[in-house]
């Protein structure tokens, strides 16, 4: 059983990671990932979405070639949450 997400807000969250901006118009984190190719790109998704499958919590992104852009926001919860953090880490520490 999950914990309820705990809402912290974007400025929060921006505090914790480097390189994430805050969204204009709604409580989301942003970045934009850069990689050698495709393939480094899309094996990095990969990898993202098998833990967002194991967290029960997934990226809204935008893939062209070797550029990843995402956003994180929690949804059920209408803002930022150590959710987005926990997954924002995660991302960060794969590249
Ligand atoms: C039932 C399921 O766990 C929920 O709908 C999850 C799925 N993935 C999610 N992802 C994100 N980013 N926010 C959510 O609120 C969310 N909810």
């Amino acid at each position: 059983m999950k914990s309820l997400p705990k809402l912290i807000g974007a400025p929060s969250a921006l505090l914790l990671l480097e390189g994430w901006t805050a969204v204009t118009g709604r409580d989301a984190i942003h970045k934009n990932y850069v990689f050698k190719n495709f393939n480094e790109a899309f094996g990095f998704m990969t990898q993202v979405a098998l833990q967002a499958e194991r967290t029960g919590h997934h990226p809204e992104w935008f893939n062209v070639y070797n550029r990843v852009s995402v956003t994180l926001t929690t949804h059920d919860a209408n803002g930022v949450t150590d959710r987005d953090v926990a997954l924002a880490s995660f991302m960060d520490q794969l590249v």
